[in-house]
């Protein structure tokens, strides 16, 4: 079947990056959602088998403005990319992802004669993040009372932001930093940041399909769900009967932790949710009060 707006018409349109730092999470959080599709090679929009959806793959930064305007009904994209495509009015932010994680920051070369943004103030600036930039750059010389001429000059480029110094077209840059090799490789080094970042999933603020609705909040569920699962583990353990109280504070668990007696006299088995990031730490505390056998699982999936 050929894709026309009569196989779309009705369905649940959800847009995800098509390429980037951001799309095979992408693709990992709808195989984690059981949202199942076969995407054709040469087609960005595809139907999803066992959801009245399909899935518009488009280059992140168009997706707020294809959310903000209503022509598709949820997306995944960067908060950097709603702030400077400006629909940060128009769109809703559901979620925050926990990946695509870094930071926009202004840089400059490590050697050389600028050491602070009020140094930087007043020169040229190259960057692929023109709205943002111009924002922090406009407050920087406002600030510094600096006006007409005396203004930094803003310049976009669409891709290879750090090579701007070294080739001498600008005095600093504004892009994205996550490890940092990309700025240390290019020899500059950051002096301020402008916006943390990460994705998230987004939708319309004013929906233009309400049958779409409840749709679009078991989708929203799902993907919850799977960052959560992500987020934590379980805990299990073996604990004297006496001490359930000192574990209870250190696993209390999202609601309470599930204690249930062992065939050992005064022996109960407990286990609880735990962030993934503190288990190891908890661990040395349960030792520390007496706790055995501790086992920890990995959650492929969950709602909290
Ligand atoms: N190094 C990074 N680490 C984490 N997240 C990043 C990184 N670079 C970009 N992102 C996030 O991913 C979004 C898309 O950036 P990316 O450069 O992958 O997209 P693109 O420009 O569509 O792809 P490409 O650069 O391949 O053309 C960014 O707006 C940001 O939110
Ligand atoms: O701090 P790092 O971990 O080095 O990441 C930062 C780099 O990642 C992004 O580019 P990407 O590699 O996605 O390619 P692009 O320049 O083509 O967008 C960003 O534009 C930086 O160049």
């Amino acid at each position: 079947m050929s894709l026309n707006q009569e196989v779309l018409d009705g369905r649940l349109l959800f847009a995800i990056p098509k390429k980037g730092r951001l799309h095979e999470k992408c693709l990992s959080l709808l195989a984690g959602a059981d949202i199942q599709f076969r995407k054709h090679d040469r087609l960005d929009v595809c139907l999803v088998r066992n959801h009245h959806m399909a899935l518009v793959f488009l280059p992140a930064s168009d997706i707020p403005s294809f959310v903000g305007k209503g022509n598709v009904d949820l997306g995944i994209t960067g908060h950097d990319v709603i702030l400077e495509s400006q629909m940060q009015d128009l769109v809703t932010e559901e979620l925050r992802l926990g990946f695509g994680k870094c930071a926009l920051q202004v840089q400059v070369p490590e050697v050389g004669p600028i050491k602070s943004v009020d140094d930087l103030a007043g020169k040229r600036v190259v960057t692929s993040f023109e709205v943002l930039s111009g924002q922090y750059f406009r407050e920087l010389d406002a600030r510094l009372q600096l006006s007409g001429d005396q203004k930094t000059k803003i310049e976009y480029v669409g891709g290879s932001v750090e090579a701007a110094c070294a080739l001498g077209l600008a005095d600093g840059i504004v892009d994205l930093v996550e490890s940092g090799d990309t700025m240390r490789a290019a020899g500059l080094h950051p002096i301020a940041t402008v916006l943390e970042t990460e994705a998230v999933l987004i939708r319309s603020s004013v929906p233009k399909h309400p049958h779409l609705v409840s749709l679009i909040e078991v989708i929203t569920k799902r993907i919850a769900g799977v960052i959560a699962a992500g987020k934590y583990v379980v805990c299990q353990y073996n604990i004297r009967r006496e001490k359930i109280a000192a574990a209870t504070l250190i696993t209390p668990g999202k609601r309470a932790p599930t204690i249930a007696p062992l065939e050992e006299e005064n022996w109960v088995a407990i286990s609880s949710m735990v962030e993934k990031g503190k288990i190891a730490s908890i661990m040395d505390e349960l030792v520390k009060i007496g706790a055995e056998d501790i086992l920890v699982f990995n959650l492929d999936n969950c709602r909290v």
